[in-house]
């Protein structure tokens, strides 16, 4: 309805692209031109949404890889745009800048395309950020944050007029504290330059500071959590880049840059992870016990590695063939919606996800513009049956979204959702070395991951775990580690050496050497650890909604 109402900017010319001649049109919400043989007639029509226009310039200006301006050029003009390239990964194509240079017939008519494309992109182009806050984390990855934030990011930020303050990080969480404590007027949005570990501290400080405006305790499990009106976008530059592959689809800070620039936005689940009555973390990707948490507490050893790390630790938890006995419960989520093996991939736009949000969010009519939201219309003590499955696993991972990344391109669960308030929670029981490493495999895959007798896979609302009967987990300890800083409580929020810390601690306590030792030992250890989103987390019994 508004958008009839929008009195479309329009303009027509002759214009020149080089030798040929176009004939271009600025039409309501499209930029077209057409290239014109010797008689007039019509040959091939470009066409670009004024909503994926990037700016406008006057001259000959090139941007990337380096800007460059043509002297007498005052009856010329630059537009730049996104241009979907043919390459990207099986569900994401890459985006990049796309460039044409018109001239026109004379300087009046070069200066009223400049004004009608500005207007234009004024008036289409509601969405998008005017200033954002910019986090690098200069130590993710390959460590490249910051060449490739100056490089390739900041210079269409500058292009669209976006202005940012940059902060480039000086310890881990400082984003989180800088986006609790301080004053945020102006900002549009919050950007980080890292991978899913800063994109984490982004998004604890963002919910964290909705809910302290709000007044409201985020350890209450039971409470609703107020949604958060800060978008985040990602510029991946870490090592796995899962939340940002799965929403983009692939990887790359030109296509992550020129979404931000057009203000797409795409609303996230996120899974609170509690710990008795304390809220511990809050997770969009993976909640992996097992093998998720084996690998992440060795490849935290091995940061010198970079991103290979990850493989290496890999290699070395499938080796040591561990299975874990544990206790867990699960609300499954309604089956008539969707099903984790009904071989649908949500992209932006997917229905089930609209449904979700308008079933979640029945009264808040910005929900479905959301980046990063909180489903809390949650009330899983009241919906359906909790079952409960004992015994002992290879891997338990719970995952809001497919979590597919360049590892395992399709993700953990492949059809899972980016925003339905549901998680995958995938249970591989123990099985025998060959088995668990065809599972691994599948992983890697097209092959399906849940066709396999040892792997269950149920789409869940909530999910407890906790130690078999006579293994809980020690309170006394549990005190120790509140008093040390490990767990979540008030003014406190989890960091990743902090975690480290008490993995480290933990194993000692536990006599569990091994797992810090290269584990080379022969004592298998009886409890393994929580991966949270790349975080190890201070406990083994935890509930997840
Ligand atoms: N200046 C800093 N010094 C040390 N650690 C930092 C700094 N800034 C952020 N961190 C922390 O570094 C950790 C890892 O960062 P990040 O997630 O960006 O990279 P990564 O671990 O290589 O990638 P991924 O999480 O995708 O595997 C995060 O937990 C973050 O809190
Ligand atoms: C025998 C070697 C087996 C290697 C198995 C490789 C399987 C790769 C699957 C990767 C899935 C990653 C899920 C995403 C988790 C992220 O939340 C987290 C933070 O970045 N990353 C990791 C690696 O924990
Ligand atoms: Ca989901």
């Amino acid at each position: 309805m508004e958008l009839m109402d929008v009195d479309p900017v329009r303009l027509e010319s002759s214009l020149w692209v080089g030798k040929k001649r176009y004939r271009a049109a600025l039409t309501g919400w499209h930029l077209n031109w057409t290239e014109l043989d010797k008689k007039n007639r019509d040959k091939k029509t470009v066409s670009v949404p004024v909503s994926e226009v990037i700016g406008v310039e006057e001259g000959r200006v090139q941007v990337l890889p380096q800007r460059s301006v043509a002297e007498d050029t005052d009856r010329e003009f630059t537009v730049f745009y996104v241009k979907r390239s043919s390459s990207g990964s099986s569900y994401g194509l890459l985006w990049r800048l796309g460039r044409t240079q018109f001239c026109c017939p004379s300087r009046d008519l070069r200066d009223q395309w400049m004004t009608q494309l500005r207007i234009a992109l004024k008036t289409h182009s509601p969405s998008r950020p005017h200033r954002l806050l910019v986090f690098i984390n200069p130590f993710g990855g390959k460590k490249q944050g910051r060449q490739i934030y100056h490089s390739l990011v900041a210079p269409l930020f500058e292009l669209a007029g976006i202005s940012s303050h940059v902060v480039v990080t000086e310890r881990a969480n400082q984003a989180r504290d800088h986006i609790l404590k301080k004053d945020l007027t102006g900002f549009d949005g919050v950007v980080c330059v890292g991978g899913d570990g800063i994109f984490s501290e982004l998004l604890h400080g963002v919910i964290g500071r909705t809910q302290q405006e709000a007044g409201l305790s985020e350890h209450d499990p039971s409470l609703t959590l107020q949604s958060c009106d800060l978008h985040i976008g990602i510029i991946p530059a870490g090592s796995t880049d899962c939340v940002c592959f799965a929403t983009v689809g692939v990887n790359d800070p030109v296509t992550s840059a020129l979404h931000i620039i057009i203000g797409d936005s795409q609303p996230l689940d996120v899974c609170s992870v509690h710990h008795r009555s304390s809220l511990v973390r809050y997770s969009v990707s993976l909640v992996g016990y097992g093998f998720y948490g084996d690998v992440l507490a060795e490849s935290e050893r091995h940061r010198w590695m970079g991103p290979l790390r990850y493989d290496y630790s890999g290699a070395m938890v499938y080796l040591s063939n561990r299975s874990y006995a544990g206790v867990i419960q699960y609300l499954p989520a309604d089956s008539q919606l969707s099903s984790p093996r009904d071989n649908t991939r949500c992209l932006s736009g997917c229905s089930v996800c609209s449904k979700g949000t308008e079933r979640l969010f029945p009264h808040s009519p910005g929900a479905s513009s959301l980046y990063s939201s909180h489903f809390s219309q949650f009330s899983s003590d009241t919906e359906g049956e909790w079952v409960s499955v004992e015994g002992r696993f290879r891997a338990v991972s719970l995952t809001c979204m497919s979590s597919s990344c360049p590892r395992s391109p399709l993700g953990l669960s492949p059809s899972a959702h980016l925003a339905d308030g549901t998680g995958d929670l995938i249970i591989v029981r123990d099985t025998h070395p060959l088995g668990f490493l065809t599972f691994l495999h599948r992983h890697t895959s097209t092959q399906d991951q849940f066709d396999l007798p040892f792997v269950d896979v149920h789409r869940v609302k909530a999910v407890r775990f906790s130690l078999p009967t006579g293994e809980e987990e020690d309170k006394d300890e549990e005190r120790e580690r509140v008093n040390d800083g490990g767990m979540m409580e008030e003014g406190k929020r989890p960091s990743r050496s902090g975690s480290h810390k008490h993995l480290i601690e933990r194993g000692e306590e536990r006599g569990q050497k091994d797992f810090l030792c290269g584990l080379c030992c022969s004592k298998a250890p009886t409890v393994s650890v929580w991966n949270c989103d790349g975080e190890i987390l201070p406990h083994t019994e935890i509930s997840c909604r």
